[in-house]
């Protein structure tokens, strides 16, 4: 099963946020859906998942438009910072809503989840913390069965300890089988070993759609003069660039470390590194 953007566009009045983006979401991966502050991360999620509409372009779930299609969207499940349950709602009340919409809900793994996270599924969503009421809307999302999770800033409030127990949750769903799950963060550290793939957006741009083993493996921070970074490595690889001591060092993607010359020194990228330096570009 595959969801597929052709060429969307999102404008709020004159204000374009998404720029023809073109992407494809396909069932068996965990995606990090990267981007800085206003990028269009929240916009794009919300567009797949029929809460806006495009201004242009299409979307499809297995080439049948999404909008206002009942079938296509029972495949979808999406949890955001904006609530749609009422705060007088009780968790477990929510996660019936889930298995009353979707047909099944996992409540075994919703129940063992809320008792690792020391989570009461009697208590309203109004009583509980900031970080509590994310976990409780985490659980709703990993419970629910369909083919496509979203998770929009899931870790919202949420302590050190909760996360981990949270990342941990994700793996055990989505390690294997056929879900597949959309996080969109600014955690990328934390969640580098877990996302397979990702997508970049930069001011409504879609700058970079890779797994995470191809980025990792040709993104290198490397150092050398001037003069032999010049010779050496093409500007249209190079992210950024920082003096060095009386050297530079040059913060490069789709680099083929094969043709580095001895004369340079590499060190590989982490995601984090490497999204800051995407997203942040010097000039050279
Ligand atoms: N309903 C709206 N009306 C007008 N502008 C909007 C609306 N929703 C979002 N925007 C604008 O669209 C741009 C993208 O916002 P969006 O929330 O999609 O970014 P984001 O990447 O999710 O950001 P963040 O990481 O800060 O949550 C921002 O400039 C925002 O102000």
């Amino acid at each position: 099963m595959k969801i597929e953007l052709k060429d969307v566009v999102k404008n709020f009045g004159h204000t374009n946020v998404l720029k023809s983006i073109n992407l494809t979401f396909e069932t068996g991966h965990i995606y990090g859906l990267l981007g800085r502050n206003g990028a269009g991360k929240s916009t794009l999620l919300n567009l797949i998942n029929n809460r806006m509409f495009v201004s242009d372009g299409t979307i499809a779930l297995d080439g049948h438009p999404i909008k206002n299609n009942e079938q296509a969207l029972n495949q979808l499940f999406m949890t955001s910072e904006d609530t749609l349950y009422p705060g007088d709602m009780r968790v477990k009340k929510m996660w019936r809503t889930t298995q009353d919409f979707y047909g099944t809900f996992d409540w075994s793994f919703a129940k063992r989840l809320a008792r690792n996270f020391n989570l009461d599924p009697n208590f309203k969503l109004k009583k509980l913390s900031t970080g509590n009421r994310s976990i409780a809307k985490l659980i709703t999302a990993l419970g629910a069965p369909t083919k496509f999770i979203f998770l929009d800033e899931p870790t919202l409030g949420m302590d050190a300890t909760n996360r981990d127990i949270f990342y941990q949750a994700l793996l055990e769903k989505f390690g294997s089988g056929d879900q597949s799950l959309i996080l969109s963060t600014h955690l990328i550290q934390e969640v580098e070993k877990m996302i397979d793939h990702i997508f970049v957006i930069d001011h409504g741009q879609l700058i970079e759609d890779q797994t995470v083993e191809t980025v990792q493996s040709h993104a290198f921070a490397i150092s050398g003069s001037e003069t032999l970074i010049k010779e050496h490595i093409a500007s249209s690889k190079i992210m950024s660039v920082e003096p060095f001591g009386k050297q530079y060092k040059v913060y490069v993607r789709d680099y083929n470390l094969a043709d580095l010359p001895d004369s340079l020194h590499a060190e590989p990228l982490d995601l984090q590194a490497y999204f800051v330096k995407l997203t942040n570009r010097g000039t050279f």
